[in-house]
């Protein structure tokens, strides 16, 4: 029987499968499940767990409580470390969830000092002298600055985090990583000598989440995006070549979009010019009640065999903009999260079992209609997005949920070409 070491809290669905995605790669057997599963649950077997809540933008109290819940039940597992995972662009407000999450974990383990990076280099997340870069951008010049739930104005990293948590918040720079375990946990001392009890961590490439790794051995949480777990199953001397087996993917194929992130109106447009077939949701029709579900589904029937098909809300921001006007941010977003939904199900109930979905809301929705309560990591697609396969109903699905702001222009074309039949 394998016992779990590392038991994850994601605070998105993409997110989850992104961080068990470099887990797996990383030679970790790991299962995501979606929530917190059932004390009657079979203990689960694999080296990592990864509890996906939807805890990013819900009230600080709400994420507290459901993030000590999914602690209780790890604990349980009998895993060794604790590791929450949040946005590599640490998407995050004044109030939290971040720092209100990372003090409750660290209140709850009994632990005075943990780390905090959303270094991700692969996705071009980058951290240095304390500040979080997306590409050639400081986070706050980046598209993240207009973000409707979670705008981030700052790039500093101490000082966001200080703003969510009372405790003291410390740098390790980068001349300090770059010098590898040793220095680092020597930096991790000195600091706490200081009274810090959370340290922003410099990264500006795999080499440093290799160094940063081995300095984390022991420490009962770490706070990080998903770059962080590239460097920890080294500690537990796991190389598990066939971590990432998948069944043989069969059904239709289609992908269901509700991201309106800058890469996936990239992805649907380039989708569309290839020739492939796409139908747009249009929210007002949603919101005078037009049966849109029964129409996209009347649409894609014909097309399936020859699949995959679009679904889409994706949107440019002064169109999603003049909508969230007209319904507001809140009813606009469920609106469109229950349709895209109510369409993946009927898609499911079509035939389809090769399905895409595009965006971490989105995702929640998809798969809790689903009725999905646990994913099999498997190969990746690209960085931060992995096939899974999932069992809904009598059905095996084969899922891959991407995060709005990742994958390359041609991910929705490419993607189904990576599944073996
Ligand atoms: N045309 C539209 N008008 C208004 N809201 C929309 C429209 N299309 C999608 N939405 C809503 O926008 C939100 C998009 O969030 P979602 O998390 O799915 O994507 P994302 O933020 O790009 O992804 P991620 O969280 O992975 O970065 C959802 O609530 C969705 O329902
Ligand atoms: O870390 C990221 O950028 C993603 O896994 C994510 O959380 C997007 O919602």
């Amino acid at each position: 029987m394998t016992r779990p070491l590392l038991g994850c809290i994601a605070d998105d669905f993409t997110g989850a499968t992104d961080l068990a995605n470099n887990l797996v790669r990383n030679g970790m057997r790991t299962v995501q499940t979606i929530g917190v599963p059932q004390d009657d649950a079979a203990p689960v077997q694999a080296d990592a767990i990864v509890v996906a809540l939807k805890s990013r933008t819900i009230a600080p109290t709400d994420a507290v409580a459901q993030s000590l819940e999914a602690l209780r039940w790890l604990q349980a597992q009998g895993v060794q470390q604790i590791y929450f995972k949040y946005c590599s662009t640490f998407d995050s407000t004044a109030e939290g969830n971040i720092g209100p999450v990372t003090d409750a974990l660290l209140d709850a383990l009994d632990s005075r000092f943990t780390i905090a990076c959303p270094a991700f280099p692969e996705n071009q997340r980058t951290v240095f002298k304390g500040h979080l870069f997306v590409g050639d951008q400081l986070l706050s010049d980046s598209g993240m600055r207009n973000h409707p739930l979670t705008p981030m104005g700052d790039a500093n990293l101490v000082r966001v985090m200080q703003q969510q948590t009372r405790r003291k918040v410390g740098l390790v720079a980068y001349d300090v990583v770059a010098q590898g375990p040793d220095v680092i946990r020597a930096r991790f001392a000195a600091l706490q000598a200081e009274g810090v009890q959370i340290a922003v961590l410099d990264a500006i490439s795999n080499a440093d989440l290799q160094h940063i790794g081995p300095a984390l051995t022991g420490m009962p949480l770490v706070t990080a995006g998903s770059g962080i777990a590239i460097g920890l199953p080294q500690n537990w001397q796991i190389t598990n070549a066939a971590a990432d087996g998948l069944p043989s993917a069969t059904g239709l194929r289609a992908i269901v979009s509700g991201s309106c992130s800058v890469a996936t109106n990239g992805q649907v447009l380039r989708f569309q010019l290839s020739g492939r077939p796409s139908f747009a949701i249009d929210p007002l029709a949603l919101a005078r009640g037009d049966d849109v579900v029964a129409q996209a589904l009347a649409w894609a029937a014909p097309l399936l065999q020859d699949g995959p098909v679009l679904v889409y809300a994706t949107a440019e921001p002064e169109a999603v903009k003049a909508v969230q006007a007209q319904l507001g941010v809140a009813a606009a977003g469920e609106l469109v999260e229950h349709a895209l939904a109510a369409i993946a199900r009927s898609l499911v109930d079509a035939g389809v079992r090769q399905l895409v979905v595009a965006g971490g809301e989105t995702s929640g929705a998809v798969v809790q209609a689903l009725g999905i309560t646990q994913m099999v990591i498997g190969p990746q697609i690209e960085p931060g997005v992995p096939w899974t396969s999932a069992r809904s109903g009598e059905n095996t699905l084969h899922l891959a949920l991407k995060s709005g702001n990742f994958g390359s222009p041609d991910f929705f074309t490419q993607a189904f070409a990576q599944l073996h039949e």
